[in-house]
């Protein structure tokens, strides 16, 4: 039988899936992870499993709290993935089939194996393997000596090593001592069984009864009848380290499925993989969890670097602009208040004035936003037709906010056609079909410039890249036009291919917009797991659409990122149909003001009003507002995120 792990069903979790210990058991001992530890025990082995079953989303949140990790991450994208459930990815380089028959090969091997000497000291650096670790070791100083690529990451940390596994004795020896939070599973899995170790990190966990340790010889012993019980693994673990190793793809599956039900953050890596992120771990463990950034900014540009006055508190320019503006602008003023976020708004006007024939915007407005780095905008209406030329594409020109980056994902209690929908498109901001050129030829004959340049292609694609390694998404798709728009959307897309080579790791696909326009409302899981790219209309229309998947245009927020200044508004715009009724749905500048404070780094508060939002709008219709098919009105909604902050 050849069934490939990913057509595995998904486990049910009556149990969990371990059963006994291998006691007394020393950690500190580095055979354990090595390959060739196994095979000395005699477990059947089908060789070293490494699957990289990732729970998103730490990844983001990990880049987002240590930049320089983002590195390490790239560097490991192809086993570094986000599960998305029921499937798990495997490694890379170890395809895994299902195959009883090979499991009885494989241990036939092994115990003609057995009867051999064996070579079990493997370099690390080469593929060589040695029958002594002292010619290992041997090997490694007179051929890699004056090799040493592995630096520790801890900051401020110099040391650089020859070897992994020097890097990692050095961690634990010197980074290592007073983790907490922080715990290396190393387990195998035969019968469902799975061992593991806290190695001398124990002490914080107070597992009282349970660890025994000999600190003096740097020992953590299993005892057998340790318990593993979920609940401690619930209340103790946040972010876990788990290394599995073992015959049966379907024991890794229920291991991984449990303890992706019972712990929030889960890596399944293989060892140079631990080594490399165990800092990054270490780092995640002491922070809350709600860095996992769901509405996120990319970081690479338009890194916040305003500074809090001396009252502790960010100024930040607010716009509450035309229609149900003020509405949701008041909305969102009252659930900051009451969430004691620590921001004073600078409210500002930005009714054009026409200078010189061109839209301008009032000089006060654009002090306020050069001072304070980041304004939260509501939607300002544009004449059709005639008249001034839009403010918000005014806006967007004038800060050169050059990537607007629009998330789009299914609110939970809330239903639509398609569940866990979750898209991104980063459309450009300040060009194409917006660049308003346009003339009458002669009366009846107009022309519209769609106007495309090279650096503003390139500074969208790069930053489309970059955020997707920044979510940890594997893929862009750049959308366009360019069997008709040959010349225009022609050097989008071979911008895109060019810039796409500085970022091998991430894939880099092509669609043509009509095609991604139904295939969106046809299925739009596929789009799950890449970041969309495209000139601006594109990403003005696909964004309206990407929202109706979801509930419609109160639910989608969106920021204006630019290399120094970001303003952050709603998808929609002012609705004159409802304005002024109370009927407003301010969910979607609610999100764009989350989105805000999390490129602010005020992650705390923007999870702490996002949940608020989320569990109001799954509370019932009488608590939704008209456009979720609920009774409720602008005001009763903001009362009901207050009371769920
Ligand atoms: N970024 C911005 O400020 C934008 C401004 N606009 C401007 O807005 C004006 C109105 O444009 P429309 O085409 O009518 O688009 P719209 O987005 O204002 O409204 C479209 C439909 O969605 C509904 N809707 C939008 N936001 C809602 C919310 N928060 N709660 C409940 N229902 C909501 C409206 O009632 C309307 O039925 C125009 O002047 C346009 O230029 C349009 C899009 C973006
Ligand atoms: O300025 C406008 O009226 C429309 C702007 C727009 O298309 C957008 O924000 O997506």
């Amino acid at each position: 039988m050849h069934a490939n792990v990913s057509q595995l069903p998904w486990p049910t979790l009556d149990q969990p899936p371990f059963v006994t210990m291998e006691p007394n058991y020393d950690f500190s001992d580095s055979r354990a992870e090595s390959e060739d530890w196994y095979a000395n025990i005699n477990v059947p082995s089908m060789g070293l499993v490494d699957i990289s079953v990732l729970s998103d989303p730490l990844v983001p949140g990990v880049a987002s709290l240590v930049p320089e990790y983002q590195n390490t991450l790239a560097q490991h994208a192809h086993t570094i993935q986000p599960a998305v459930e029921p499937s798990y990815k495997w490694h890379a380089n170890t395809p895994i089939l299902f195959e009883p028959e090979r499991v009885v090969a494989d241990s036939n091997k092994l115990k003609a194996a057995s009867t051999q000497p064996k070579k079990q000291f493997a370099c690390e650096l080469c593929a060589k393997t040695f029958t002594r670790r002292e010619s290992m070791k041997n090997h490694v100083s007179s051929v890699h000596q004056r090799l040493k690529p592995y630096k520790c990451q801890y900051a401020k940390c110099t040391h650089e090593y020859s070897t992994p596994s020097d890097l990692r004795r050095h961690v634990r020896e010197k980074h290592l001592r007073n983790a907490e939070k922080l715990f290396i599973c190393q387990g195998r899995t035969a019968d469902g069984n799975l061992w593991g170790c806290g190695k001398r990190f124990h002490r914080s966990y107070q597992l009282t009864g349970h660890w025994k340790s000999n600190r003096s010889q740097r020992k953590c012993h299993i005892p057998p009848d340790f318990d593993y019980t979920p609940i401690k693994f619930r209340i103790r673990f946040r972010s876990c380290l788990l290394k599995i190793h073992g015959p049966s793809a379907r024991d890794l599956a229920v291991v991984a499925a449990w303890y992706r039900a019972e712990l929030k953050n889960l890596y399944i890596l293989n060892n140079s993989e631990i080594t490399l992120i165990l800092p990054m771990f270490r780092a995640v463990a002491r922070s809350p969890l709600s860095l996992a950034r769901t509405y996120a900014t990319g970081k690479v540009t338009g890194q916040f670097t305003g500074k809090p006055g001396p009252d502790g508190k960010y100024t930040v320019t607010m716009i509450p602009g035309d229609g149900i503006g003020p509405e949701i602008a008041a909305s969102v003023e009252a659930i900051f208040k009451e969430a004691k976020v620590p921001i004073t708004w600078e409210p500002v006007d930005v009714t054009p004035s026409l200078i010189n024939g061109k839209t301008t915007l009032p000089a006060d407005a654009v002090a306020s936003i050069n001072k304070n780095l980041v304004a939260l905008k509501g939607p300002l209406a544009t004449p059709v037709g005639k008249g001034h030329q839009s403010m918000n594409l005014t806006l967007r020109r004038t800060f050169a906010l050059f990537a607007n980056v629009r998330p789009c994902k299914s609110v939970q209690g809330y239903k639509t056609p398609y569940e866990n929908v979750d898209t991104v498109l980063i459309r450009e901001n300040t060009e194409g079909e917006y660049s308003g050129i346009e003339h009458e030829i002669v009366p009846g004959v107009v022309q519209s410039i769609k106007l495309i340049t090279k650096p503003a292609s390139e500074r969208v694609i790069r930053y489309a890249f970059e955020y997707a390694k920044s979510v940890n998404k594997p893929e862009v798709r750049v959308v366009h036009k360019a069997s008709i728009m040959k010349l225009s959307d022609g050097l989008f897309v071979e911008t895109a291919k060019e810039v796409g080579k500085e970022y091998p790791d991430i894939k880099l696909s092509f669609e043509l917009l009509d095609n991604t326009s139904l295939k969106l409302c046809a299925d739009p899981s596929e789009y799950k797991s890449l970041v969309m790219v495209m000139p601006n209309l594109y990403g003005d229309i696909m964004s309206d659409l990407s929202s109706g998947l979801i509930g419609g245009l109160g639910l989608t927020p969106s920021g204006n990122m630019g290399n120094k200044v970001s303003i952050f508004e709603a998808v929609h715009g002012s609705a004159p149909d409802i304005a002024g009724k109370g009927l407003a749905n301010p969910t979607a500048l609610l999100l764009s003001s989350c989105m805000m404070l999390r490129h602010m780094e005020l992650n705390s508060h923007a999870d702490k009003i996002e949940d608020a939002v989320l569990k109001t709008i799954a509370s019932g219709p009488e608590n939704r507002t008209r456009d979720l098919k609920g009774t409720s009105s602008t005001s009763h909604f903001t009362e009901q995120v207050i009371k769920n902050l």
